[in-house]
């Protein structure tokens, strides 16, 4: 199969209109057979307070207690995925929507309660590719929603960069994959620039310097991950800047 993409919006993209409009229409253009990853964070807090559930987030991840579960369930598994896929069929392009319960996409192991309890989460144990690969050779994009399943009959909350990565990472054994982790900023920045590279050298200096904090942490981390599993090309760039081959920031092992 030609070079699959793997591309992934956060949720502050996902919130506003015009982005996620703008996302979905330069992510049309795009040639070759491509899966999306969606997060949806900033949305699932949203409408979780309208339900007075306060959001309760750790080291970047959500404490998934039993009725976050009920929300991250309706917003990722419903609003945000099924929205999506409406839109891309407006555009033209056919897609289906997936949690990692359909089809078995995704199995996860609900973390350990110790040393922190983050309740309804999963880490990625095994991404099935043969309905992925099936999709794509019939140009439909799967739209992947941030859940998993334990296998036991319970959704799984999994952070949506770490969808993107194992996703990138499962495929790589069957072609050649880019992976690109859209958010809202150009790239990694340091003093309002966007730096052109990152190297795991680089990353530690900035880490330790906290120009590189919060959320960007795991998301690099994820990112260097897919290389070493195999993936090509991995970059982290801005929602409307899919098709410049230069743009965002490029990570490299070395
Ligand atoms: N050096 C940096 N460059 C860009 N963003 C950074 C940097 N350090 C920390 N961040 C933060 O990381 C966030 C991206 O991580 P996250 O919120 O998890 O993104 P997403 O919504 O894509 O999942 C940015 O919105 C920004 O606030
Ligand atoms: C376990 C965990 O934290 N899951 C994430 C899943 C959504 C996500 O990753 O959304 P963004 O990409 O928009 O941040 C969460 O519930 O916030």
């Amino acid at each position: 199969m030609k070079s699959i993409k793997v591309i992934k919006v956060g949720g502050k993209v996902i919130n506003n209109e015009d982005r996620l409009d703008a996302f979905l229409k330069a992510l049309r253009q795009l040639e070759g057979p491509k899966v999306l990853v969606h997060g949806g964070g900033s949305v699932a807090s949203t409408m979780g307070e309208r339900l007075g559930i306060k959001p309760n987030m750790k080291d970047g991840r959500r404490i998934t207690d039993d009725d976050t579960q009920e929300v991250i369930t309706m917003v990722y598994g419903g609003l945000v995925n099924k929205n999506i896929v409406a839109k891309l069929q407006a555009l033209g392009s056919d897609a289906v929507g997936l949690s990692g319960a359909d089809v078995n996409l995704i199995s996860a192991k609900k973390r350990n309660p110790e040393p922190v309890d983050y309740g309804w989460v999963g880490d990625i144990e095994q991404v099935r590719t043969d309905w992925l690969l099936e999709f794509l050779r019939n140009d439909v994009i799967p739209v992947l929603a941030p859940l998993t399943h334990d296998g036991k009959g319970n959704i799984l909350n999994t952070n949506a960069d770490s969808i993107a990565s194992f996703t990138a990472s499962a495929l790589a054994e069957f072609s050649s994959v880019e992976l690109m982790l859209c958010f809202e900023q150009a790239g990694v920045m340091k003093d309002e620039i966007m730096l052109p590279g990152l190297n795991p050298d680089l990353y530690e200096e900035l880490k330790s310097e906290k120009v590189i904090t919060d959320g960007m942490i795991p998301k690099i981390d994820l990112g260097f991950a897919a290389l070493k599993q195999g993936v090509k090309h991995v970059t982290i760039r801005s929602f409307d800047a899919l098709q410049e081959e230069k743009a965002g920031t490029e990570l490299r092992l070395t």
